[in-house]
């Protein structure tokens, strides 16, 4: 697998290369908003074209190889990582940004072998970054090599977080109470792009110290967390523990230091997991 993991990887890159045409093209135009688990959980056309033609294009070239893409899991396939190659595909991580024209749109392409991430590939469309990561192999943003912010003190930074798409009002309240929390430590800024990959490469890319959320899905960190371990960061639960990609839970911090203040900050909840029967929460 070594050799072809570097095939992999310029076909990812290609690929998402290819989608975030298509959604550039398609932010010039009309975008039909349909919703999923809840009002404010969009989808467009675009999404569910992007991910038609990212899981073609890679079945042409890897015709034994699994998916896990978001549109696909939406219209019903499960959502299941073996140890078989999978990759595990958001074709739009930011709809909602993508749907306002709010600048931060991504192609998020993780590819996984053993349960274990080996490639991530995110295309920030907009800003036209590509960021990659190979796993022992580092990560880098248009050819650049990506390092992690060296800050130590919790008091001089930025963290990352969202509000997600849970409007149940016992969420929101512990999703706020955690922001508040974390606000009041004090730290210099609280941020949102609206979309976990980018999030996750701002972490890498050392703009951000820290990135947590609960409630997103394995499909939008499942590249960046290959990117964040690779630019030298660290991607745990947000107890502080084992990341477990399915959980819809995620830390991504610079350093234990900073990882380990913002976790006792996080109001903790377990949504339903991504390979639950009934995981369209
Ligand atoms: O825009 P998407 O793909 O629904 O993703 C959201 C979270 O689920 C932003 O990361
Ligand atoms: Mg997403
Ligand atoms: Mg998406």
């Amino acid at each position: 697998m070594a050799d072809s993991l570097q095939t992999v990887m310029d076909y990812a890159v290609a690929v998402a290369r290819k989608a975030g045409e298509v959604v550039q093209t398609a932010l010039a135009g009309d975008r039909k908003v349909m919703t999923k688990s809840s009002a404010v959980d969009l989808v467009t056309q675009t999404d569910q074209k992007v991910e038609k033609l990212i899981i073609q294009s890679v079945k042409e070239k890897f015709p034994t190889h699994r998916f896990i893409g978001e549109e696909s899991v939406a219209a019903g396939e499960a959502c299941e990582l073996t140890n078989e190659p999978t990759w595990i595909i958001d074709p739009i991580d930011g709809t909602t940004n993508f749907v306002h024209s709010f600048p931060f749109v991504a192609v998020s392409i993780g590819f996984s072998v053993n349960k274990q991430v080996e490639v991530g590939v995110v295309y920030s469309c907009l800003e036209d970054k590509m960021f990659t990561a190979r796993r022992g192999r580092g990560a880098f943003c248009n050819g650049e090599p990506l390092q992690v912010s060296e800050q130590t003190d919790v008091h001089q930074s930025i963290i990352a977080t969202e509000f997600g798409s849970n409007r149940d009002p016992e969420v929101v309240d512990k999703i706020f109470c955690s922001m508040k929390n974390v606000l009041k430590l004090p730290v210099h800024g609280v941020r949102s792009a609206g979309t976990a990959a980018i999030n996750m490469c701002l972490v890498a890319s050392g703009c951000v110290e820290a990135y947590y959320e609960i409630g997103m899905h394995v499909w939008d960190i499942a590249a960046g967390s290959l990117i964040v371990s690779e630019a030298g960061g660290l991607v745990l639960d947000v107890d502080g523990g084992q990341v477990d990609l399915m959980s819809r839970r995620v830390l991504a911090a610079n350093n234990r230091s900073i990882a380990e203040k913002i976790v006792k900050e996080i109001v903790l909840f377990r949504p339903p997991r991504d390979d639950a029967l009934d995981h369209k929460q």
